[in-house]
Formats: structure tokens, sequence, C-alpha cells
């Protein structure tokens, strides 16, 4: 039976052993401060399932678990999801997807590990579902804003956060050229239609990431599922030569591979040559098939059997890229980035592929990639405290982002505990410059998108470094200040861990082509909202 006063915490974690054990340490110290918060409110806290002496973890890993763990709680008591780490939604959401009580995620304001990205994921995943709940972070679970979001949820079982920088009715008010080559453009792509190819779908328990097919066909996009098995049994048909061709066309273009010689721990020739005959099978398949668009899972499956397709998915996503032949001797993709979706996140995927194309007709640079939303802090920027965010990606962004380009790329191990097959990552500093941001998502059965403009920024070699050391170093990083949108309204509205950003040439083209986008997604019958400053 349950205690009036009680309050029930569960953890969601990942589904790789090694991760789990890497990350308790982090999850413990995060609950010990949360479970202080909540008794200072006069609330009791029970863990509903716990440590597993023989996993030396106490998360949930698995769907299986966590239907387990629910069928022995009492639906209607008040619940929360805490969060320190990278967690896999479907662990969880069958449970919160019948819970009765109050729900609230929560996670704690730290780089360390992907917990942020772990919780936005499940905020995506439960708004998808159209399950209930709130949603709080906290440096240190003492500060002012979290003590109030908490009394709040205790008392009422909900929270209202500050939703006053979004424009949802707003499109109207864009000028009417912007508006009609938003639409004339969407319409072209609706009526002639487009190919999404998704190699496997669902990746490590992102039900948000997956489009149902009759939303999708409403845009003019349609899927090819692919199969992972038959990328693994193309790259075994690519030869030395063509791999190494790859490799030989990015060296003569001055990127940097961080090779070892032990391949448990560090990134080998081997393992890069194998990424680039991934690369060569991914344009083939796409090709056979016609794809506008893929999307490489990895995990679950090709993780067991192969290097990390990042390399490759940084490489897709650049016009600039090394040139794959048919088995007839045709270039495909000629000149063309192949936009390619990372985690087969298709909301991302229908994003890429209208931003790639739209760019490009307006003349601006196409390339485009997500990146997870790991983190942020104020920096001092020209005498000004800026907000400025982590966007941190777990392996690739296209080169054309980064200072210095392919010379400003270099490639590192994969870290062992989520890949142990290793495969380098596509690394870089993104360049500073004006960009749109934005972001799909499934909310009432609907497509929406979240759009507003950034900056992303410079900041000094020793600033970076520490936001690297204090998150994944592996990792391309971006430094982004978003106009008029604050770090909490930021976490409170947005319903995924991906965002996704587009350059501009300069500020007054990034409002215009923020405003350009809008009109095309609404073309595409998606409900447009924009966030912050955009100018009309
Ligand atoms: C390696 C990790 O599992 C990452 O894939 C994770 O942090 C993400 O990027 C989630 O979007």
């Amino acid at each position: 039976m349950s205690e009036k006063n009680e309050i029930l915490i569960v953890a969601s974690g990942d589904l790789r052993l090694s991760a789990n054990q890497s990350c308790w340490a982090a999850q413990e110290e995060m609950e010990n401060l949360l479970r202080a918060a909540i008794e200072k409110q006069g609330r009791t806290v029970r863990r509903a399932h716990l440590y597993d002496n023989a996993k030396k973890h106490g998360f949930i890993d698995s769907q299986k678990m966590g239907m387990e763990v629910f069928r022995g709680i009492d639906k209607k008591q008040p619940l929360i999801v805490a969060e320190s780490v990278w967690q896999y939604s479907h662990h969880v959401l069958a449970g919160l997807f019948t819970h009765e009580g109050p729900i609230l995620t929560v996670a704690n304001w730290s780089g360390q590990w992907p917990g942020l990205v772990g919780m936005l994921n499940l905020n995506g995943c439960l708004t998808k579902a159209n399950v209930k709940y709130s949603t709080l972070w906290s440096e240190d679970f003492k500060d002012q804003f979290f003590a109030k979001g908490l009394k709040e949820w205790i008392e009422t079982g909900t929270i209202k956060h500050d939703l006053s920088h979004v424009k949802s009715n707003a499109l109207s008010a864009i000028p009417a050229e912007d508006n009609q080559t938003g639409r004339a453009f969407a319409a072209r792509l609706k009526s002639d239609k487009a190919i999404m190819g998704v190699f496997d779908e669902g990746c490590m328990g992102m039900y948000n990431a997956i489009i149902p097919d009759e939303l999708l066909h409403q845009t003019g996009i349609f899927k090819e599922r692919l199969s992972q098995s038959s990328l693994y049994a193309a790259m075994r048909n690519v030869s030395n030569e063509d791999a190494r061709a790859v490799l030989d066309w990015l060296f003569s273009k001055g990127m940097t591979f961080n090779w070892g010689s032990d391949p448990e721990t560090e990134l080998t020739e081997e393992q890069t040559l194998e990424q680039c005959k991934m690369y060569i099978a991914a344009v083939r398949i796409a090709d056979e098939f016609g794809c506008d668009t893929i999307g490489i899972q990895y995990q679950q499956g090709l993780k067991d059997l192969t290097v990390a397709s990042d390399l490759v998915e940084g490489l897709l996503n650049n016009q600039d890229r090394p040139p794959v032949f048919s088995a007839d001797g045709r270039e495909l993709y000629p000149g063309q980035a192949l936009p390619h979706f990372n985690e087969v996140d298709e909301c991302a995927g229908l994003d890429a592929l209208l931003t790639y194309h739209l760019w490009k007709e307006l003349g601006l640079p196409g390339e485009n990639t997500l990146h997870d939303i790991r983190w942020g802090e104020n920096f001092n920027i020209a005498g000004k405290d800026e907000f400025v965010w982590v966007f941190l990606i777990s392996g690739a962004a296209p080169p054309a982002h980064f200072i210095g380009g392919y010379k400003g790329a270099s490639s590192d191990r994969q870290p062992p505990m989520y890949f142990r097959l290793g495969g380098g990552t596509l690394k870089g500093i993104s360049k500073p410059g004006y960009i749109v941001w934005s972001r799909v998502y499934v909310q009432d059965n609907t497509l929406h998108c979240d759009l507003g403009v950034g900056e992303v920024v410079s900041l000094p070699e020793e600033e970076t470094r520490r936001r690297w050391e204090g998150t994944t170093q592996q990792w391309p990083i971006m430094h982004a200040v978003l106009k008029g949108v604050s770090r909490n309204q930021l976490m409170a509205k947005h319903k995924a861990n991906h965002i996704h950003v587009v350059y501009a040439v300069d500020e007054a083209s990034a409002h215009r082509a923020c405003r350009i986008k809008a009109a095309a997604m609404s073309e595409l019958g998606l409900q447009v909202h924009f966030c912050g400053d955009v100018q009309f």
C-alpha cells in the first residue's frame, strides 16, 4: 500500500550495460539531491525499483523490465522520472501511458552525460503519445526556479512554464512575397513527391522520432523501409580500392584522423576504411531505391556487426563529399549532399530534405544537421551575458559547418561504452554565423514545427575545450545563442532531444529564410510556431 505523502521515483537507462554502469554514479548523486528537495517540501520518496547488485546499476534497462516495475506501482501515485543519462524512452513509455497520477520528468543541469537529452526525448515521446506530464530541470536542486516548480507540481499536479516566446498564429503576418516563395516551393515538393529511406525504423526507444505514415504522406514524402542487413551486405561488396579512394579524397581535403593501434579504445585505419565502405554502400542503396534522404539507425543490430555510421552521416550531409560510383561507373548524386537523418529521426529527415532544397533555391548553403540539446551555460560575449547552448551530436555534422571546413575536421574514436566496435566521428567546431533552428514533432496526431533564428558564436579556445571536456569531446560542437528564447523557455517548449540547424549568410537572410521555411512547412500541412525573435 502506498503512503499518502509518498512520491515515487523511476530512472530509465540505456540498453547498453557499459553505459548504465559508467553513468550510475551521476544518477545516484542526482537522485540524492532530488530526494532532499522533495523531503524539504514535506513529502517522502520511494524508488519504485532497486539497485541491481549483479548489474551494478539501478536503471530500468529494457521495456520488459519497465513493464514489470510499473505492474508493482499504484497507478494513482505521483511519479517522477529522474534522468541524468541518455535513456531509451520505450523502457518507461508503456508504464507512463497508463499511469493515472501526476507525472513529472526531471533532469539535472549537467553536461557530463546526456541526461537533459534523455529527458527531452522522453518529453517528446509523452507528447506524441498524448500522455500528460510536467517537466523540470535544476543544477543543484536548491534553486528558486526548481523549488517553485516542484511545489507547484506537488500541490496542483502540474507546472505552467513561461511560453510567452511562442507565436503560433504569426504566419499571416509575414510578407506576401516570402509566403508565396515558401508555399510555391512546398507545393512542388508535395506534387513531385520524395522518398525517405529508413534503415531500420525506431532507434534507441525514440518513439517520438517515428512519423506515422498517414501524417508523412500528406507532406508528399513516402518511406522506403530499408534494412541495415542489406547495408552490411552491400559493404562487403565494396572493394578495398574504392574505400581507399574515399580516404585519400578526405586526406587531400586536409581532414585529420586520430588513429592509434588498440582497436578496443582507439580509432584505427581499418575502422576508418570500413566506414568508407559503409559510405559507398549507403549511397549505392540510396540510388537503387531512388531515395532523396536516408537515415541509418546503427544502434541495435549494426552496432554488433560493424563500426559506427557517424563519419558516413557527416559526409552524406555535405555537398562537397567524396564521389561515389555505381557498379557500371555512373557517379551517384554528383555534386549533391544526400541529406542524412541521424538515429533515423524521421522528424529531422523531413526537415533535412525540405531545408536542403529550399536553401539551394534561395541561394543559401543547404548543408544542415541535427544536434542534441546537450547543455549550456552563460558566457560573456562583448560585455553581454548570453546563454550559450552546447549543441553536440553523437558523431557527425557536415564539414561545411566547421571552422576551416575539412581542414578543421577530425575523426576520433567513438567512446567504447556506447560504441564497442569503434569507428570515428566527424568532429569540428561550428563556425560563427546566423542560423535558422527548427524542430518537427508530432502532437495531437498532427505534425508541428517550432522554428526561430539563432547565432553561432565564437568562444575562446579554452572555453570550447572546457565545454568539450564537460560533455563528450569526441563529438562535433556548436556554440549557439537562440534569439529571444531563454534557457527555460526552450526546455519547456521543446519536444525532442534533437534540434535542427542550418546557416544563412547574414542576419537578414536568416530572418527571411526562417519566414519562408515556416510558409513551406505550413504548405506541407504542419502547424508552425515561431519561437523568439523572428523579424516579420
Ligand atoms: C551515444 C548516445 O547514445 C547518443 O546516441 C545519444 O546521446 C544521442 O545522441 C541521442 O540523441
